[in-house]
């Protein structure tokens, strides 16, 4: 009972969102449900709306964990889950609204991937980000440049808008989901069923380096095969490289070679690419926040 009791008291009960937040438009409405600009009638700040119908207790239990890591984990490179709401079969997330939007849809936008100083800068947050999550036991699983969002003053926070969501803490239950393979660590590939692995959470750090070469090139290694074909390619090849690496500095190369490498227990752990030099720098966020200027000028110009 008490576990129940924690579980909800992350959550305004019986209490209806609109009392505080006006929706003012629409962000998505994906496989998760409907989600909307909102903003807090007096503190007038901006935030996601998620709105999910409750089918069952089982996706209720779901999204609870989803609350529950949301609400323990306060960090700068994490999404901010700023308050959660239940009426009647309706289960509310309000995030803090990330006024950059997705990496992904940036550089399809611009319709060009990202320079080393802005990858360095970008990387230098999410191996931020990844490192508490690792600490507080929790595994993203599902690391990309669209779970990955900005904001125009140049924060970078690791957000997760997939189905997989739900299953976070390693003590979940088995999950059924594939995650989408281009990212996926040879060793989840290997034995799909893999659980309770020590070396788990550095699925995240593999992930983290298709991520940059995502970035360097807009698409992610292999991404013209079939996902199927993907999950073999993944675990007979050798680590993905960037196609042009002479057009890269040496510490870039170097940082991708470190995060890709197949043996997991041999992958190094967040605290060790944080002393890379590749990130372990002085880095601006004017190129982040150039880019971010660019992208919205494009917008507003369409
Ligand atoms: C289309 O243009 C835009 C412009 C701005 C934005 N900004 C924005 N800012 C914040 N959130 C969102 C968002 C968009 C679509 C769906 N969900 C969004 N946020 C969100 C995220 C979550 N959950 C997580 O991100 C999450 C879940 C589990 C674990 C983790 C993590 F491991 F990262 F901590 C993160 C829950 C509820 C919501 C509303 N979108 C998005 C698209």
């Amino acid at each position: 009972e008490a576990k129940k009791k924690r579980l909800y008291n992350n959550i305004k009960m019986d209490t209806d969102p609109t009392e505080f937040w006006e929706m003012v438009g629409e962000l998505g409405d994906g496989a998760f449900g409907k989600v909307y600009k909102a903003q807090h009638k007096e503190q007038k700040r901006f935030a996601a709306a998620k709105l999910c119908t409750l089918e069952d207790e089982e996706n209720l239990s779901d999204h609870m964990v989803e609350i529950d890591i949301l609400s323990e984990i306060k960090h700068p490179n994490i999404v901010e889950l700023y308050e959660a709401f239940s009426i009647e079969d309706k289960l509310w997330m309000l995030i803090e609204y990330c006024d950059g939007g997705a990496l992904d849809s940036i550089m399809v936008e611009l319709e060009k991937p990202l320079t080393e100083p802005q990858i360095a800068y970008v990387c230098r947050h999410m191996t931020e980000g990844l490192n508490f999550l690792h600490k507080n036991k929790v595994i993203h699983r599902d690391l990309k440049a669209g779970n990955v969002l900005l904001t125009m003053e140049g924060g970078v926070k690791l957000a997760d808008f997939g189905v997989s969501a739900k299953n976070k803490h390693t003590l979940q239950k088995h999950d059924t989901f594939i995650g989408t393979p281009y990212w996926m660590a040879p060793e989840l590939v290997l034995c799909e069923t893999f659980r309770d692995n020590p070396y788990d959470l550095k699925v995240d750090i593999w992930s983290l380096g298709i991520t940059l070469i995502e970035l360097a090139q807009m698409e992610p290694p292999n991404s013209e095969m079939s996902p199927m074909r993907v999950l073999l390619k993944i675990q007979k090849s050798e680590p993905p490289t960037l196609d042009q690496p002479s057009k890269w500095s040496k510490e870039f190369v170097e940082f991708l070679k470190k995060s890709l490498v197949k043996d997991p227990q041999q992958r190094p752990a967040t605290d060790v690419l944080l002393q890379h030099r590749f990130i372990n720098c002085e880095l601006d966020a004017k190129p982040i926040k150039d880019l971010l200027l660019e992208y919205k000028a494009e917008v507003v110009e369409e």
